[in-house]
């Protein structure tokens, strides 16, 4: 699993082990989703290029270093990935952003499309695709396809928990994605659940069943 980065920092595992907790509540799971999305933008945007600025500080003016956060993209997989794009934006307010509504039919396990809108120019862009969960791989595999149908060239993958059939179904059908996880568990159930997991993602941020 070589473009697999499993992000180990001792916060997110913290947080991440409160969130798996079944007695977790509504409001307390997404403070956390929200919490541990600002670490994990940390780590999938470590890389960043950064260009020199000039700017004047009290004392002298100097060309600095700045991102140049109009150049990413957030794609966020409805509706759980909302979960972890607010933290990001919390870190990178000028990031563009865009919306992919694909929900996971639960007696088939296929993704099912329902929106899609993002940025025009995403063929210029880092897309970094976020959602709390990497089950089957079916969700983020047409996600990414879509992206890449609309010109998108340069793509990250960013979830909480992936389950080795996903990373491994995901990695067949986009290669080029590296992925970015806190945790990879177990397995899949035979209802498509990750184990240990934590449960329905967008159900536990919203209160739905
Ligand atoms: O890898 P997969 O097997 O496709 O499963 C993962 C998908 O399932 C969940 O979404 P869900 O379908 O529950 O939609 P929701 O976010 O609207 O609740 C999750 O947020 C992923 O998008
Ligand atoms: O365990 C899982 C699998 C898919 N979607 C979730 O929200 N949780
Ligand atoms: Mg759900």
């Amino acid at each position: 699993m070589d473009s697999v980065t499993v992000i180990k920092h001792p916060l997110v595992q913290h947080k991440l082990t409160i969130m798996r907790k079944k007695d977790t509540s509504t409001a307390g799971f997404r403070r956390l989703l929200r919490e541990i999305s600002t670490l994990l933008c940390y780590e999938v945007t470590r890389d960043l290029e950064l260009t020199m600025a000039k700017i004047e500080t009290p004392l002298e003016d100097i060309e600095a270093p700045v991102l140049e956060g109009k150049k990413l993209v957030f794609a966020s997989i409805l509706r759980a990935g909302n979960g972890l794009l607010e933290g990001m934006l919390d870190l990178v307010p000028s990031a563009r952003v865009a919306h992919i509504g694909v929900y996971r039919d639960h007696e088939t396990l296929e993704a099912i499309e329902y929106y899609f809108k993002a940025p025009e120019d995403i063929g210029n862009r880092l897309v970094i695709v976020v959602d709390p969960m990497l089950a089957t791989g079916n969700s983020s595999i047409a996600s990414v396809e879509k992206l890449k149908e609309r010109g998108a060239k340069n793509l990250r993958f960013l979830c909480l928990l992936a389950a080795p059939e996903g990373i491994r179904n995901f990695q067949e059908a986009h290669p080029d994605v590296p992925i970015f996880t806190a945790s990879i568990d177990s397995h899949l159930n035979d209802k498509g659940y990750i184990v240990p997991g934590l449960g329905d993602a967008g159900d536990r941020m919203y209160g739905t069943k």
